[in-house]
């Protein structure tokens, strides 16, 4: 592993995983809370955060003092199961965190794209992230930068917070946090699992550069960054 590399934590399973990124996560967030008086954490949807979701709902922090927000959104009816906000509000925003800030990036907007410039406008007046955790497709994607789209240059050179994709092997237009508000974080961590997703993981961080989308997270110093991986 060359210096560039990132620190690899690899677990058993992903609850015991879960169990210490929950930990490390919580740390921040209590000490941002301490530093500054609010702490803010992005989190991305699908299945593998799930087990983290429920650890960091039952955490005892000052959750009344944390924003929580999305990476990116499917663009579906909120009652939908396929839905990030259906899964946040269900399985993270509950029993200690309830008492969070929640800013939902499902805004009622028929297209992700007439959504798009108003989320931006909205996300960029945040401060820095205190913590975001990324997620990763089998095809490298992270938000939903992914690498078959048409706007995946878009998602990795504007400045804009926010931009609509439409990825081509996978459902739903989306919105997406960008590359550089992604960056705008104090810590990344990319959370996998499973040996599919190790190998392109190995791939992307043995290729030196971003041949896929994480890779762009994985090939930068400015943000320190962990991976969290289970088999
Ligand atoms: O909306 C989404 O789908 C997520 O934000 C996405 O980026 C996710 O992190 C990966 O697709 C991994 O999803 P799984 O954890 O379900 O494999």
């Amino acid at each position: 592993m060359n210096n560039e590399d990132k620190s690899v934590k690899t677990f058993a399973s992903n609850e015991q995983l879960s169990e210490q990124l929950c930990q490390r996560v919580s740390a921040q967030l209590s000490d941002a809370i301490a530093a500054r008086g609010h702490a803010y954490l992005v989190v991305s949807g699908g299945n593998t955060p799930k087990p983290l979701f429920e650890k960091l709902s039952r955490t005892d922090i000052d959750w009344k003092h944390v924003t929580i927000m999305l990476a990116d959104e499917r663009w579906v009816l909120p009652d939908s199961n396929d839905s990030n906000d259906k899964l946040i509000k269900t399985v993270l925003l509950k029993n200690k965190a309830a008492k969070a800030h929640y800013i939902s990036l499902y805004t009622g907007h028929e297209k992700a794209q007439n959504a798009a410039p108003v989320l931006s406008e909205q996300l960029n007046e945040l401060p820095e992230f205190d913590v975001i955790i990324l997620g990763m497709g089998d095809d490298g994607h992270t938000a939903s930068l992914f690498p078959d789209c048409a706007e995946l240059q878009q998602g990795l050179t504007a400045n804009d917070a926010v931009i609509a994709t439409q990825p081509t092997k996978a459902p739903y237009a989306r919105v997406s946090l960008t590359k550089s508000r992604i960056m705008n974080s104090r810590n990344i961590y990319l959370h996998f699992c499973g040996e599919n997703k190790l190998q392109v993981f190995k791939q992307v961080e043995e290729s030196g550069k971003a041949i896929l989308p994480i890779g762009e997270f994985l090939h930068q110093q400015q943000v320190p960054t962990e991976v969290y991986y289970a088999a």
